[in-house]
């Protein structure tokens, strides 16, 4: 069963604003796909992007398919599966597998020592699902070359090892076919983060061992709730919360997902991606734990969201939710309540018109078109980009530059993510000495992410960008750019981008990578 229990500081507004909602039959015209909703803008990409809403019935098809493929595997002894992908083309089955308790390798970095560190694991067990919606994704791409690589370097033919989900028609589509790969296609009328109940949440999770059938089940299980014009509708119930906020400036989403299952990677691109845009939208700041800083204490202008919580949390700002439920059924109620909520905000929601301009960035210095800037002072290892006359002037003067009201730190960290995972805490260190909002998120992961917002949403972040000299460096078969190039020029390229939108960034290059990180944490403590 999927719930809510919400508190709101106004519960006339609040009615008011669910009323008409209700009036407006919002819940029930995204269950007929009705692309008028968010304005004339919005109306020709929101034609092309609502076929979701009936995914729980039109993916059925897909479990038998992926059933069978999964026990051809097994029978081949190949129980390791491993997934290329990026943002919705890889944040749904990690939480899916998560959630089921389920191994999946998700390899969703350019980093060379991840890249590397994959591909020596369990290589001869292995199957890769490389998924992009676009085809056209460069990390995908040059994660696809290094295993089929490793593969042809181990003497194990890449066709038996290569299956491809893509959408149909796009280049990787094209190029898969050609070579012989088993192709997965997609339905091309759901964007990425709207895809988790698509071939692209399904085909990895279910050949790693998942129960998809009632994954699906369980959304179906609620869809006539969650379309239902009603004031009982979980979905329009928090959509409505969400649009309500917005309107106070109250534009953070403090999320605990206390079931542990992580659903809130997942949640963190549904809302960034589809609100932060037009100077805009909801930034998700996603807390380890319920009593974490930001959570408790909270800022006034955070809404508190618990997952599995014990009964509603005391928010500072009187916005709060506890919601419960499976995870296919909770997976909708998302996507349904942040519809709604675009609409109340004003915006777009199946648009990320701002990711685009940093992958640009990153291209033009990848072709030698753009140039990267030299480090403005190095100190104990560490080349500095920023003003200061020392390394902790200079995060100073970062951490000065935040609005106190309603400003937030972002911390951008473009390493080895498996490897340096402890160094993920240092949200809590930084959150603490701040007491305001501070986000972490692994480059170029939150790229797919959260970097819509942190590009095109409310104009009050500020940006700590980490990167790191790698163990080794690693070729692309087939490029005339290595892994450690092309994630510099991510990193570079993000940092050029948000600085053109007026964004105070502040970059570190760390030499010796455990020693940097350890000096950060003691500069922001
Ligand atoms: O699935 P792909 O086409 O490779 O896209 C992966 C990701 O790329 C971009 O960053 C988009 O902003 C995301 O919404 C998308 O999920």
């Amino acid at each position: 069963m999927i719930g809510i229990a919400l508190t709101v500081p106004s519960q006339s507004e609040f009615d008011d604003a669910l009323q008409s909602a209700i009036a407006d039959r919002v819940a029930s015209r995204i269950d007929a796909q009705d692309p008028t909703l968010w304005g004339p803008e919005a109306e020709s990409e929101a034609s092309i992007r609502l076929s979701w809403t009936h995914l729980p019935e039109s993916s059925r098809p897909l479990v038998a398919e992926i059933a069978a493929l999964r026990e051809d595997l097994v029978g081949r002894g190949l129980d390791h599966i491993v997934l290329c992908g990026m943002g919705g083309s890889s944040l749904a089955p990690e939480v899916i597998c998560h959630t089921a308790g389920v191994d999946l390798t998700v390899l969703d970095s350019s980093h060379p020592d991840m890249v590397r560190s994959a591909i020596a694991d369990r290589l001869e067990r292995t199957v890769v699902v490389v998924s992009s919606k676009s085809g056209g994704t460069v990390e995908t791409d040059s994660q696809r070359r290094a295993y089929e690589q490793a593969f042809t370097d181990a003497g194990i033919d890449p066709l038996e090892r290569i299956i491809v989900v893509t959408d149909p028609g796009s280049p990787l589509d094209k190029e898969a076919t050609e070579t012989g790969y088993r192709v997965f296609r997609a339905d091309p009328h759901v964007g990425g983060r709207y895809s988790a109940l698509t071939a692209f949440g399904l085909v990895p999770s279910g050949l790693a061992g998942v129960d998809i059938d009632e994954l699906l089940a369980s959304a179906e299980a609620e869809e006539s709730l969650l379309y239902s014009d009603s004031a009982d509708n979980p979905a329009l119930r928090l959509g409505v919360m969400l649009g309500v906020a917005n309107t106070h400036q109250v534009d953070k989403l403090v999320l605990s997902d206390q079931t542990g299952h992580g659903v809130g990677d997942w949640v963190e691109q549904l809302v960034a991606e589809s609100t932060g845009k037009l100077g805009k939208g909801i930034l998700p700041v996603v807390v380890p734990f319920a009593n974490a800083t930001n959570f408790s204490p909270s800022t006034a202008d955070s809404i508190l969201v618990t997952i599995g919580g014990d009964g509603t949390p005391e928010a500072q700002s009187g916005f709060a939710a506890n919601l419960e439920g499976d995870l296919g059924a909770q997976m909708l109620l998302w996507e349904v309540a942040v519809a709604v909520a675009g609409r109340l905000i004003g915006i777009d929601p199946f648009d990320q018109p701002d990711v685009e301009s940093a992958k640009k960035a990153a291209r033009e210095l990848l072709s030698g078109s753009g140039s990267v800037p030299d480090p403005d002072f190095s100190e104990d290892g560490i080349d500095v980009y920023g003003s200061g006359s020392s390394l902790a002037e200079a995060v100073q003067t970062l951490l000065d530059q935040i609005d106190l009201d309603h400003g937030y730190l972002a911390i951008q960290v473009y390493l080895d993510r498996i490897e340096y995972a402890d160094f993920a805490g240092v949200r809590e260190v930084a959150a603490e000495r701040l007491a305001r909002p501070v986000t972490f998120g692994w480059g170029p992961r939150f790229l797919h992410s959260t970097g819509q917002y942190h590009k095109g949403g409310t104009p009050n972040g500020v940006f700590l960008q980490v990167t790191g000299t790698p163990e080794e460096d690693l070729p692309i078969a087939g490029r005339d750019f290595t892994f450690g190039s092309f994630i510099d020029s991510q990193a570079a390229g993000d940092a050029a981008v948000l600085r053109d939108h007026g964004r105070p960034v502040l970059r570190l290059h760390l030499h010796d990578v455990p020693a940097g990180l350890a000096t950060i944490r003691k500069l922001l403590a």
